[in-house]
């Protein structure tokens, strides 16, 4: 049974039987962003509701975060939230619910095999690179698609039925079909065999006591899944910047160099850690576009990966009073945090709307700094990573990777948005959804080799 929420709604009521559901869906669909930001700005300091394109959602205050963050998965669930949100019993995203496996081994593992990591990961970069750039060449520019995507086509009604006509590919099992064909061989090689290797599926296997590989697989598609969009999002998104900002350029490409020339000229930990002018470009560029995996595990069953102008996703199991001492969640809520319009409200952040690549920044090389003005760091106003016990667990990974990648391609290339365009490209707005332009091309032009 849908919860009784006490709060004011924003945008068409789905009325009495549901009559106007459909309206509302619609209005969420085209205009969900512009909803949130004008709840945001109408009601700041109250909670509001809103009816999205799948379920009613409760849009708290931000003076209630620091209450909320901290509160345990029985009372606050983000995983149920993802489950119910991403038809877990369909996508098999539900296996999230048997553990925090998926969680920890990022956390974990892979944040402390970093410095071993990061070397090979550099690796398959160059030659990334050497493949993908193969026409590029240092007489002239050369354009680039910088991101694709594609649009999920049924409305959830229909899902049920259409599941078993759907073409094999987009179908979950065909999809977990070729998984197991590809990763079983590799998981019993993994449980024999007494190499070690660093990757993901080696953590889960060594974490895994069960021994059956298909929770494995699962895991390991949905940590694909939480891993692989939110990254490009937001490496996408700073290229643009980049392009969009050309004057920031030859410092980034400067910081690079210099980290570079301490290591020999080979990328580390400890060189990407030197990188802090990117680190705040970064975490500002992630601030103007703020992503989050609401609707990113839809990509595991689906294709499709956005940005949210909300965030902070939570299912409420078990009800919740405020500090206010009359608002009640009752169970069953799904409560969200106005991400976009918190990242530009100027009780946060001074001058919100200009675009400050070193807003973060300080020139004494990061002493007096606090973390939380790290990329990965969360200081108040800052959902994009989440916020308190389920915070990403990916994003110091995250963070060393879009570093790399993004350093690599300075130090390698002069890059520019193609002739005559200097600002970046729409974003797609949909749903309460934010994504990148999906068809924009960079120019990219070989920088000659330097030695360090
Ligand atoms: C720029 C890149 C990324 C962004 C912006 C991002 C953002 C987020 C956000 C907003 C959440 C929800 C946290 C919350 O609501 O408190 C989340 C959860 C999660 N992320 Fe990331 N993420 C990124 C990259 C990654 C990567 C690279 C990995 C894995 C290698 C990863 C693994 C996860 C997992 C496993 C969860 C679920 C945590 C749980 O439910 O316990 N993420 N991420």
């Amino acid at each position: 049974r849908k919860p009784k929420i006490n709060a004011t709604r924003i945008g068409i009521a789905p009325g009495p039987f549901c009559l106007y559901l459909p309206a509302a869906k619609r209005q969420f669909a085209t205009n969900g962003h512009r909803l949130v930001e004008q709840g945001y700005m109408q009601l700041k300091n109250s909670n509001f509701v809103v009816q999205t394109q799948d379920m009613e959602r409760l849009v708290i205050a931000p003076k209630f975060l620091s209450e909320l963050r901290m509160l345990p998965e029985s009372k606050l669930s983000h995983s149920a939230a993802l489950v119910e949100k991403n038809l877990g019993f369909y996508s098999s995203v539900d296996t999230i619910l048997e553990s925090h496996q998926h969680s920890d081994v990022c956390r974990v593992q892979l944040t402390q095999n970093l410095p071993h990591l990061i070397p090979a990961m550099s690796d398959e970069l160059d030659f990334a690179m050497s493949q993908f750039f193969d026409a590029c060449n240092s007489e002239q520019f050369t354009a680039y698609p910088t991101y694709g995507c594609v649009l999920r086509p049924y409305p959830p009604a229909l899902r049920p039925l259409l599941r078993p006509f759907l073409a094999p590919k987009s179908r979950m099992t065909g999809i977990l079909a070729n998984a197991q064909k590809v990763l079983i061989p590799a998981i019993e090689a993994r449980q024999i065999s007494k190499n070690t290797y660093n990757d993901l599926l080696q953590f889960l296997v060594e974490t895994y006591k069960d021994g059956q590989p298909m929770p494995i697989i699962l895991k390991l598609l949905v940590l694909t899944a939480a891993a692989l969009h939110t990254s490009t999002m937001a490496a996408v998104n700073a290229l643009y910047d980049i392009c969009a900002r050309p004057e920031y350029i030859n410092s980034l490409r400067d910081e690079a160099h210099a980290a570079l020339s301490t290591d020999g000229g080979s990328w580390q930990l400890s060189t990407i850690k030197q990188l802090k002018r990117l680190d705040s470009f970064l975490k500002e560029s992630l601030r103007f576009t703020q992503p989050d995996t609401r609707k990113l595990f839809r990509r595991f069953r689906e294709g499709e990966a956005n940005f949210d102008s909300v965030g902070f996703n939570r299912k409420v199991l078990s009800s919740v009073k405020l500090s206010d001492g009359v608002t009640i969640l009752p169970t069953g809520t799904f409560i969200n945090m106005a991400a976009g319009p918190m990242s530009r409200d100027p009780t946060f952040y001074d001058e919100p709307n200009t675009f400050n690549g070193y807003r973060f920044y300080s020139p004494d090389g990061g002493a007096a700094q606090p973390p939380a003005h790290d990329f990965t760091g969360i200081e108040p106003g800052n959902v994009a990573w989440g916020s308190g016990r389920l915070t990403c667990p990916g994003r110091w990974y995250a963070s060393a990777m879009n570093k790399l990648m993004v350093a690599s391609l300075l130090v390698c290339y002069d890059i520019q948005f193609p002739e005559g365009q200097s600002t970046r490209p729409p974003s797609i707005y949909s749903d309460g959804t934010i994504m990148p332009s999906p068809t924009q091309e960079i120019l990219f032009r070989e920088r000659p080799v330097r030695a360090f």
